[in-house]
């Protein structure tokens, strides 16, 4: 099975999931020179239920906050976006030191972390016919970077991870607004691009926020705490799920910004 171990890792998912050298794949790397600024990208809009967050789980493969997306409650719109995209689920990747751990690099930057929203476009029915779909997903990354002034808002998902410290752990998570985990400003880069997890499909449309949060190094010593394995297993701390750049084949990387 996939993870990020040398036999395992991202440079042998092809070996079973062909579209991991696709012509669209992610994460890349973002050099500003190269970015086109589009004066004509519209801002984007989240409008999220807390009342639709559900569970946090471990899945042996990162830490994630699964919502209710069975209607319209908890949506992103706007930006690069046409319609209503429906919140399906939060999830993190991160480093086993502060100097790297995010999957985009910025002008040669690696954050500690990246925290990725995952929305669906629900006129494909469901997440499993988005998937399929190059206008199928959007997901929103926000980079965590380790300093001094800390965002509280972190600090709800990671008082959870005690409850979930191994593999297939599960707690509820109940009144959460993500929102609250956005930077002051709205600044984003956009392309197209794909999972950064096998089967790696390329439906996904990235808006990546310029703008990075700050955790505190207590915070990413607890995310660093999870666990990759079964509770009756040996300890295999679950750190560096992240995949490296991919070749970025003739895409044009848009910034709403100058
Ligand atoms: N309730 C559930 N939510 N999500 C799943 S598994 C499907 C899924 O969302 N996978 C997924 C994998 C990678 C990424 S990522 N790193 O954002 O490209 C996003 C999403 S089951
Ligand atoms: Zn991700």
């Amino acid at each position: 099975v996939w993870g990020y171990d040398s036999d395992n890792g991202p440079e042998r998912w092809h070996e079973n999931y062909p579209m991991a050298k696709g012509e669209k794949q992610s994460p890349i790397e973002i050099n500003s020179k190269d970015v086109q600024h589009d004066s004509s990208l519209a801002p984007w809009h989240a409008s999220y239920d807390p009342g639709a967050a559900k569970t946090i789980l471990n899945n042996g493969r990162t830490c994630r906050v699964v919502f209710d997306d069975t209607f319209d409650r908890s949506v992103l719109r706007g930006g690069p976006l046409t319609g209503a995209y429906r919140l399906r689920q939060l999830h993190l990747h991160w480093g086993s030191s502060d100097d790297h751990g995010s999957e985009h690099v910025i002008d040669g930057v690696k954050y500690a972390a990246e925290l990725h929203m995952v929305h669906w476009n629900p006129k494909h029915g469901n997440f499993a016919g988005a998937l399929k779909q190059p206008d199928g997903v959007a997901v929103v990354g926000i980079f965590l970077k380790v300093g001094n002034t800390p965002k509280p808002e972190m600090k709800r998902i990671l008082e959870e991870i005690d409850n979930i410290k191994t593999k297939g752990k599960e707690a509820p998570f109940l009144h959460f607004d993500p929102s609250i985990l956005f930077p002051k400003s709205r600044d984003y880069w956009t392309y197209h691009g794909s999972f950064t997890t096998p089967p790696c499909e390329e439906c996904i449309t990235w808006i990546l926020l310029r703008e990075p949060i700050e955790v505190s190094p207590d915070q990413m010593a607890k995310l660093r705490s999870l666990s990759k394995n079964d509770e009756n297993e040996p300890a295999n701390p679950l750190v560096d799920n992240w995949r490296p750049p991919q070749p970025l084949k003739g895409r044009v990387v848009r910034a709403s910004f100058k």
